[in-house]
């Protein structure tokens, strides 16, 4: 961490702000999934340098061992060298996959071909041939004759054609390739099959140790898989406050499953944030409902006061090519266009082979769409409802709003907020403003959660109940180091007194 004084900032947003000037600063997120592509010391550096405010392990693939490992080197990296960034762990969550297929890349299947999926396991030389393990116990009673079988939803389809004990006969309609532990729907008359497979657990006790796994190793976010109601999501926080009284790990609810579609608000309600998981949730409703699914998900969040990701397949065609399809680059502007808090690299920077170019990618769509919007007074009239349960916070959340709009007419540089918890800097990122936000909280691990929200570009500073004392001192350390320059024109507000100050910077 650069640290002058008690102030700290990210060594790249630093060098960001100092080149473009404040309004240029990227407000979209940015988070990058790890895998082997990506998991080496210097490998992660260069994502950091890159623009990576969230590194994502997970729990799917690989060894706590490795994730272990992982963790530690993104903890390492920003002590070392200055960076902020936030770790966030995914979990596997039960829902129906094949096997790991013993660890092959891929095998094929191809049209009319007899495949058996089975609930019994094979040590690895006595598996018969075009037998796959499936890992839910009751997947053979579950599914019927004729059902249609979609793997990774519908990149190969089967359609079951017997029954024998624990192993289901199916016939490849649709040839392709089979991935290791691919995730696999049936479908009956053109609908999506819940029976018992409905009620598998949200968290499955490997999860629960993942999860234990995860608070040990100092995870700021936990991303939880297939949600479908918020009594999950309630009973994990629960969980997590008894194991780690006073933790800050924020709660992200993945939307990837037809059931969390009718408990939306509830859901994100409870959670510390949203993931669209465009990947899953294709695979559970016909793909022409993905992009209206995204757009809801999205302005539910933004009127509950949640930050939200947009993930999946944003730039899949650059795991093999240097550059993205334009179809590509237009769903990244839409997702930026839409004002997402965050943006997610998938197998692009896990295991593809151009993850730095992925997200560079990323990070100039988003600053020119963002550019766009500024340039053209793109400035939301959205009527916000109220987030607030008292009095006082209403107070503080609409003094958030008339800040946000206050510094866009005035064309203010950027907005100070002192927040102790990092809710008013929330708030005022919800309104999603014209200029950068520069959120000064008083830990580490603060710093890290607000990383993942738009716009807000967080330090960390140790600050007292005494604004004077504390604008005085934050003032001269930014000017020191050039970062506000005398003329500048900042909006502060604050946890600690609730009023909006406009200063131009002497
Ligand atoms: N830790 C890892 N070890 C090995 N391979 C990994 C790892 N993490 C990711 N990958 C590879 O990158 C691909 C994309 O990662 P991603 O996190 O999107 O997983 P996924 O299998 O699509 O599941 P999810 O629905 O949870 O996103 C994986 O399918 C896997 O092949
Ligand atoms: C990210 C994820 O889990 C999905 O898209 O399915
Ligand atoms: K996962
Ligand atoms: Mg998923």
């Amino acid at each position: 961490m650069i640290e002058a004084a008690g102030l700290e900032v990210d060594r790249v947003t630093e060098a960001e702000l100092k080149e473009n000037g404040f309004r240029s600063t990227r407000k979209t997120k940015i988070v990058c999934t790890i895998g082997p592509r990506t998991c080496e010391f210097e490998e992660i550096e260069a994502l950091a340098v890159g623009g990576m405010n969230v590194a994502r392990v997970n729990m799917c693939h690989g060894t706590r061992e490795w994730h272990r490992d992982v963790i530690r080197r993104v903890r390492q990296l920003n002590e070392e060298k200055g960076f902020a960034v936030a770790v966030m762990m995914d979990t596997e969550g039960s829902e129906i996959h094949m096997d790991d297929l013993n660890d092959v890349e891929s095998t094929k299947a191809e049209d009319g071909q007899i495949w058996t999926f089975t609930v019994r396991a094979f040590d690895q030389p006595s598996r018969p041939e075009r037998t796959i393990t499936v890992n839910y116990d009751g997947f053979a009673e579950d599914v019927k004759v004729g059902d249609e079988l979609l793997v990774d939803g519908g990149m190969v389809t089967f359609v079951v054609i017997e029954k024998i004990g624990p192993d289901v006969i199916c016939r490849c309609t649709d040839p392709g390739l089979l991935l290791p532990r691919a995730n696999l729907t049936f479908w009956r008359n053109g609908s999506l099959v819940r029976e018992r497979n409905a009620m598998l657990p949200t968290i499955s006790s490997k999860d629960w140790l993942d999860i234990d796994f995860g608070i040990e190793a100092g995870v700021d976010f936990i991303a939880v898989s297939f949600v479908k109601s918020a009594e999950v999501i309630k009973t994990l926080k629960s969980y997590i406050i008894d194991r780690s009284p006073g933790s800050q790990i924020g709660i992200i609810a993945k939307i990837e499953s037809i059931d969390s579609l009718k408990n939306l608000e509830e859901i994100i309600q409870v959670s510390d944030g949203t993931m669209v998981a465009r990947g899953d949730l294709g695979a559970q409703i016909p793909l022409e409902q993905v992009p209206l699914v995204q757009h809801e998900v999205i302005q539910l969040c933004r009127q509950l006061n949640k930050p939200v990701i947009v993930a999946s397949q944003l730039l899949e065609s650059m795991i093999e090519y240097p550059i993205p399809t334009r179809a590509e680059v237009a769903d990244v502007s839409e997702a930026v266009g839409q004002q997402a808090d965050a943006l997610m690299l998938s197998s692009e920077s896990a295991m593809g082979q151009y993850p730095e170019k992925a997200l560079a990618v990323l990070r100039s769509v988003s600053l020119r769409i963002e550019k766009c919007r500024r340039e053209e007074k793109h400035w939301d009239v959205t009527d916000l409802r109220i987030v607030s349960s008292s009095k006082l916070d209403e107070i503080s959340e609409e003094i958030c709003n008339t800040t946000s709009r206050m510094a866009n007419k005035l064309k203010a540089d950027a907005i100070f907020v002192y927040t102790k918890t990092g809710q008013t800097a929330s708030l005022l990122s919800r309104n999603r403003p014209d200029c950068p936000i520069f959120a000064f909280a008083p830990s580490t691990s603060i710093q890290r959660c607000l990383n993942l929200k738009w716009g807000l570009i967080p330090f960390r500073l140790d600050f007292s109940d005494d604004m004077e004392s504390n604008l005085n001192r934050t003032f001269s350390l930014l000017k020191a180091r050039a970062m506000i320059k005398s003329g500048d024109l900042i909006i502060v507000v604050s946890d600690v007194m609730q009023s909006i100050q406009a200063i131009k910077v002497s």
